[in-house]
């Protein structure tokens, strides 16, 4: 198995403010790229006839969700699934109008790409900033922005460019490493799998064409070794007396047998007897693989250690400085006591200090705050009770992200990118 087959799977987020047209885009993209079953089609048909519709109205496709949360029914992401000869995709779909800065970073987090939906009508809206600004902070590689509803303004170029324009102005004060804009029209399929009539002006590709192609092999961390153990495996049966093995998911470089590594936080060193990947060995493991590692030498591990390279360690410490989303209706203070949860590791934190909160909208720090609000972002210090082993967000997504949980209640209230 080579790098290159993680390139099949794209895992994507769609944003947007309400009645953007994401449940139509979403719909338009299963449709179209015929990811969906006839019976499916037939039903969404005969739901648009019988609202009175004279086009079939693709976001009831994704209606499943908006009658659960008419019902009260609160769920954070949804994911949907589809497949077009060159790619499979997992969409994390994030309902939800108030909690979106939640629903975003939990659906985000794993995202190799971002879809945010602008209304031709209305350009760039609080939420797009919002949204933009959350992607920059997580990291999410690949951003398209689709200029929606293209239909209503005539297929206008000029309507188009003068979003292209603001939105680049905007964006340019963020980290996004690869941002495309697609004129589209989710409701007439303009420019989504096929490519638009109406818009001759655009020489660029359609949208699907953009998810098919986009290329995210190497925004994984293929460099920095980082095995955190989640389980040691120890048969104690009679043949297998001696088998000790560490399970868990590699979270960046690649390891093979025969390679040195060191254990955290003992320091010990041994080199890999063996790699399992699904019960078979393997010449090599990568991000993201789930595997059990085997070592030459018998030594102490146990869960929330850290396999890595000797000559390649992650920082190891207590005090951490992190961009904190609060995600709670109580909002967070300094000083407050939380579990964090950290790769395979959970132990007891405070939050020390709240340094800034930044205004999405502006960009702008504001300083000398005392609390943090629901969905607000800012700076913070933390101490944690044990050494954590880890990366900063921007090197490793994976052991430079954290989460806090609430001990009284269980709830994750935070989710915080190391800096
Ligand atoms: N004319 C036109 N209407 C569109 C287009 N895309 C979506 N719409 C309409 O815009 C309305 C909102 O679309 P939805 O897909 O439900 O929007 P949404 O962003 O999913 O809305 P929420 O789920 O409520 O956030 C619907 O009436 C759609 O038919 C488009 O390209 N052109």
């Amino acid at each position: 198995m080579a790098i290159q087959d993680n390139n099949q799977i794209l895992r994507f987020t769609t944003a947007g403010s309400v009645d953007d047209g994401k449940s139509t885009l979403i719909g338009r993209l299963l449709y179209d790229s015929k990811s969906i079953f006839e019976d499916q089609i037939e039903a969404v048909k005969t739901s648009s006839q019988k609202k009175g519709f004279d086009y079939v109205d693709l976001s009831l496709l994704t209606d499943g969700l908006k009658s659960e949360r008419e019902q009260g029914i609160t769920i954070d992401v949804a994911y949907r699934y589809f497949a077009t000869p060159r790619r499979k995709f997992i969409i994390a779909d994030t309902p939800g109008h108030i909690q979106y800065t939640r629903n975003m970073v939990t659906g985000a987090s794993t995202a190799n790409l971002a879809i945010i939906l602008v209304d031709a009508r209305k350009g760039l809206l609080e939420q797009t900033y919002r949204h933009s600004f959350i992607a920059s902070l997580l990291k999410i590689p690949h951003v398209i922005v689709c200029i929606n509803k293209m239909d209503l303004v005539d297929y206008s170029e000029e309507v188009y460019e003068n979003i292209v324009k603001d939105y680049k102005a905007f964006s340019s004060k963020m980290d996004i490493k690869d941002i495309q804009f697609v004129p589209i029209s989710a409701l007439n399929g303009d420019n989504v799998v096929e490519r638009s009539k109406n818009m001759p002006w655009y020489e660029g590709s359609t949208l699907l064409y953009l998810l098919e192609h986009v290329h995210i092999a190497s925004d994984l961390n293929h460099i920095d070794c980082r095995f955190p153990v989640q389980m040691v495996i120890r048969p104690h049966t009679l043949e297998h007396q001696d088998f000790r093995g560490y399970a868990g998911r590699i979270e960046g470089g690649i390891f093979k047998p025969g390679d040195e590594v060191k254990v955290l936080p003992s320091g010990f060193t041994s080199t890999i007897k063996t790699i399992e990947l699904n019960g078979e060995q393997v010449q090599e493991a990568f991000a993201p693989m789930s595997v059990t590692i085997t070592l030459a030498d018998e030594i102490d591990i146990s869960r929330g250690d850290m396999i890595v390279r000797p000559n390649n360690v992650p920082q190891v410490g207590q005090d951490l400085e992190v961009m904190l989303c609060w995600m709670n209706q109580r909002p967070l203070q300094a000083r407050t006591k939380f579990m964090l949860r950290h790769t395979t590791q959970e132990c007891q934190a405070m939050v020390k200090e709240i340094q800034y909160r930044v205004n999405v909208n502006t960009l702008h720090r504001e300083d000398q705050i005392v609390e943090l609000g629901l969905n607000e972002i800012g700076r913070v210090s933390i101490r944690a009770a044990n050494p954590l082993f880890f990366d900063a967000y921007r090197r490793n997504r994976q052991t430079g992200s954290l989460i806090l949980v609430d001990p009284n209640t269980n709830e994750t209230v935070a989710a915080g990118m190391i800096i």
